[in-house]
């Protein structure tokens, strides 16, 4: 099995694309995307997922659920058989990043991958054996215009990376929370999206 996987999905059109009767020109099938560009060329790709999400009533539609299902519960367990995960999204303004990882927390149905991940490891922790102690922390950072500025201690701009020989890469001084519950994550994202 591949260390890395890459998934691409399709958001639905936004208002300004249906005022514009913007055409789709992307189809997915199976894990093939396709683009159809002009003079009726057509190139595909293949990813590990293509996910369609651009129209609910679609019999291909991918929901919130289905990404969580096929990328999230695996991540989850490689992170308690002690592996390090990473997930991250790419894309230009506007193309639905932040609805895949954040969703709309609260709404169960609407809800994106860092909600669900974090509700599905506190209960694995809580039903874990009595003589197995976990300690989760969280840190929130952002990086624009190449300056590190930690959003949970926004006063502290410009944090520098380092190298750490075993440890790979760090951010030095980036403060890290202790908590108990997605509720304690969710209360600290809401503060360090403040800080933004
Ligand atoms: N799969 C989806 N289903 C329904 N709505 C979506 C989906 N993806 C994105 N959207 C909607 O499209 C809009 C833009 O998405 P989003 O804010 O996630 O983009 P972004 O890539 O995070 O943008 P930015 O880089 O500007 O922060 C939002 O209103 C979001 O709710």
């Amino acid at each position: 099995m591949s260390s890395v996987k890459v998934a691409v999905r399709v958001r639905p059109f936004n208002s300004r694309e249906k005022d514009r009767d913007a055409k789709c020109v992307i189809a997915m099938t199976g894990n093939t995307t396709t683009i159809s560009g002009g003079h009726q060329q057509t190139h595909n790709f293949s990813y590990d997922y293509s996910y369609w999400s651009f129209n609910k009533s679609d019999a291909h539609f991918v929901s919130q659920q289905k990404v969580y299902e096929e990328l999230g519960v695996e991540m989850l367990q490689h992170a308690f058989e002690g592996y390090n995960v990473c997930i991250f999204a790419y894309g230009q303004t506007g193309s639905g990043k932040s609805y895949t990882m954040m969703g709309k927390p609260t709404d169960p149905e609407e809800m994106g991958l860092i909600p669900r991940l974090c509700h599905d490891m506190f209960s694995r922790i809580q039903k874990c054996d009595d003589d197995l102690q976990y300690s989760v922390e969280v840190s929130y950072m952002e990086i624009y215009c190449e300056r590190v500025k930690d959003l949970l201690n926004p006063s502290s701009e410009n944090l520098k990376v380092r190298e750490h020989p075993s440890f790979g890469p760090y951010v030095e001084d980036l403060s890290k929370l202790a908590v108990r519950s997605y509720e304690d994550i969710y209360n600290f994202m809401d503060e360090g999206n403040k800080a933004r």
